[in-house]
């Protein structure tokens, strides 16, 4: 496989992710061959000094026009006859297997189907115009299956046994009853060719090469009970970054217009053997669609998304179905009736009828509430899933904001240096250790430093007193689905749209955190043109979280006010068009004048939500970095409200660790609104 080099975004990957239990290619540990080491990696994508512009499929189709290179028009991609294969093979080609050459219509990026030679649209310009070659000088070490890789996908897979010739029918049974494949037959698991590792007691899927070259990875199953209910889990080779696999590929004929896509593996399994059709499962389940495997798609007429029965795969077949062209797509609604498929078929449930009832991604701008009342339904019988990812960190930011939901926009502000940085990084980490796809635009401290802050509020300990440690948190770090925009101070705020919507289109993000509007905007405009450049910033993050369904995190620094007034809501710098569009806004108050020095509230002063309000105590841990509730606080959460369901206006009692003051509507007593409390130069 080709993989170049070069990129045109901004971006970083922090690379997948394996537990202290596993081994180097995320295996337990029995099975990694050899100790643990670690090995030089080539950065995947370089950080860029000046950011190029992302292509649109306007530019594509212009470029494509004015090289006389013919194309054709597809669901997400364009096709052309591909310059990576040689003229004597280009010969051979008809009709549309000669339009080989897949180019991305949002990114630009291309798979060469004949030779899987892949790149950036910078790349593909290159090898048009001759430049050395192009695709064939940068070779990725770092993407391409590398051969170590090979080696371990080899030995697993020599080892592992077609699961319907196990020897002893007590662990054929046993192992059928853990995955839940008592009712799959044997034709269906040789027809995937499903394998079983007995010493690991998991289930092995292969990933096979398009075009029958050979094993490319590997997905390994493992099955836990847990009270009523089973737990599955997954490890990948190449590790989940790399591990495109499509399984159930080889099966797919090129004749097939429609097929359906889930997000298990077993699901495939069953719904292919109860009705017959193509069915393809994601590599990474709901986590996310990579654009890579968009090419293999392009075939499909008709794609149907069941990728399961709760809210999560709900969202997450809304977003795929944009990615994949809404107007060929159908999803499955999660519902009582419509468990995921391998459950369907152990129910005895007609899983062609339950396909039949997929509804249309696509509609009009205009909806009636019939096509919405299911939505609601949806949202009301699953209150806990629809109020969005709890924290595991920060308990009484649950009772308050009950979780943290997709195309929200938060607004968090607090005093300079009060610890808004070392926060809100505890705060989005949290979430991206449950699998939330994060991106951090860090304008103001560089992302090393930040890395550094989360890895030992990961690690919940300082790492320079135990670096023989720090291989082993440094791996489970690099596996969380955590990105970084490689910007540093002033950007342009298209610039930084281009790069966050790039990143939801090629990673799925659903959180993207900026630290901080300040930075991002620089120092240059004069005071008035700053709050209207700041009220359009506000204005284009908005628009983008509702747009793309992610979250955005927005860090403002307060206007400049007295060091021992309480914030509140409209000290957020700028006019009142942050805190107006924000769906919360959250407020460090650093109260060291009444409580003590590193005594710290955190503010919800607004939720759209349900409108729940009040404040909790965080206790800085300095070793740790992290802001944990301390256990014995007699200051706990304090929800205010008043009947009207407004923040009410609280009388201070004057005492040492009182409650703050708050107040939606407060006078604006700023002594200078036009300048934000910005004194400290970029870290
Ligand atoms: N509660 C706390 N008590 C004492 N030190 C803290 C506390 N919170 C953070 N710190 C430390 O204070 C320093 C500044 O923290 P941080 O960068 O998070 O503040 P900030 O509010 O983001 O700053 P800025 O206003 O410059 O953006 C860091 O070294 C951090 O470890």
């Amino acid at each position: 496989m080709w993989v170049l080099l070069r990129s045109g975004y901004p971006l970083r990957i922090l690379l997948p992710l394996r537990g202290a239990w596993m081994g180097r290619r995320g295996l337990p540990r029995s099975l990694a061959p050899g100790p643990p080491r670690r090995r030089y990696r080539k950065e995947a994508l370089p950080a860029l000094e000046a950011p190029v512009l992302p292509v649109t499929t306007t530019e594509i189709r212009q470029y494509l026009r004015a090289r006389g290179i013919p194309f054709q028009d597809g669901h997400s991609c364009l096709r052309a006859p591909s310059p990576f294969v040689g003229a004597s093979k280009l010969k051979h080609q008809t009709g549309a297997a000669s339009f080989s050459l897949f180019i991305d219509k949002t990114t630009g990026r291309f798979l060469c189907m004949t030779t899987l030679a892949e790149g950036s649209w910078e790349d593909f310009q290159a090898s048009v115009e001759g430049q050395g070659g192009g695709a064939r000088e940068g070779v990725l070490l770092s993407e391409a299956p590398e051969a170590e890789d090979s080696e371990e996908v080899r030995r697993i897979w020599a080892r592992a046994i077609p699961l319907w010739e196990l020897p002893e029918s007590e662990e054929a049974q046993l192992a059928r009853m853990m995955f839940g494949l008592t009712k799959v037959t044997d034709d269906t698991l040789k027809r995937f060719s499903v394998r079983y590792l007995r010493p690991a007691r998991r289930l092995v899927f292969p990933w096979f090469s398009p075009g029958g070259l050979g094993l490319r990875g590997l997905k390994l199953l493992g099955a836990e009970t847990q009270g009523d209910g089973v737990q599955y889990m997954e490890t990948t080779i190449p590790r989940p970054g790399a591990y495109h696999n499509l399984f159930g590929l080889p099966l797919i004929s090129r004749r097939d217009v429609e097929v359906v896509l889930t997000s298990r593996e077993l699901d495939s399994l069953a719904l292919n053997q109860s009705t017959g059709l193509p069915t393809l499962a994601l590599p990474r389940g709901t986590a996310c669609l990579p654009p890579a495997l968009l090419p293999y798609l392009e075939q499909f007429r008709r794609v149907v998304l069941w990728l399961g029965n709760d809210l999560r795969s709900w969202e997450a077949a809304k977003l795929f179905a944009r990615k994949l062209n809404p107007k060929r797509c159908s999803l499955v609604r999660p519902g009582d009736k419509q468990p995921s498929p391998l459950e369907a078929l152990n129910q005895g449930l007609n899983l062609s009828r339950i396909l039949r009832t997929a509804l249309p991604a696509w509609h009009k701008s205009i909806v009636s509430f019939r096509q919405l009342r299911e939505e609601v339904l949806g949202e009301l019988s699953n209150v806990e899933q629809a109020a969005g990812v709890r924290w595991s960190r920060f308990p009484d930011l649950n009772r308050l904001l009950k979780g943290h939901r997709k195309g929200e926009l938060t607004v968090f502000t607090g005093p300079t240096g009060s610890g808004k940085t070392t926060f809100i990084s505890e705060y989005a980490l949290d979430l991206c250790t449950q699998g939330v796809n994060t991106l951090w635009g860090s304008f103001e401290i560089s992302n090393v430093r930040l890395a550094r802050v989360m890895l030992t509020q990961f690690a919940v300990g300082r790492l320079e007193e135990q670096l023989d440690k720090y291989d082993e948190w440094a791996d489970r770090f690099e596996d969380l689905p955590l990105y970084f925009m490689t910007f540093h101070g002033q950007q342009s705020i298209r610039t930084v749209i281009d790069t966050m919507q790039h990143a939801v289109y090629v990673y799925d993000i659903c959180h993207v955190v900026i630290d901080n509007l300040q930075f991002m905007m620089g120092h240059e405009q004069l005071s008035t043109d700053r709050i209207a450049a700041q009220d359009y910033i506000v204005g284009a993050f908005r628009k983008f979280a509702t747009d793309s369904s992610c979250h955005v995190t927005l860090v403002i620094h307060p206007r400049k006010e007295d060091d021992d007034k309480e914030l509140q809501t409209a000290s957020i710098f700028g006019s009142a068009k942050a805190s107006q569009e924000a769906d919360n806004v959250l407020i460090l108050q650093d109260r060291k004048l009444v409580t003590g020095p590193g005594k710290r509230y955190l503010q919800v002063s607004k939720n759209r939500f349900d409108g729940d309000v009040g404040v909790f105590p965080l206790e800085f841990n300095k070793s740790s970095l992290t802001f944990s509730i301390p256990p014995k606080s007699k200051a706990r959460l304090k929800k205010i409200k008043d009947d009207n369901g407004l923040v009410a206006k609280k009388p201070s009692s004057g005492k040492k660790g009182a409650m703050p003051q708050i107040s939606e509507t407060c006078s604006n007593q700023a002594r200078n609104p036009n300048q934000p409390d910005l004194s400290k130069p970029s870290r």
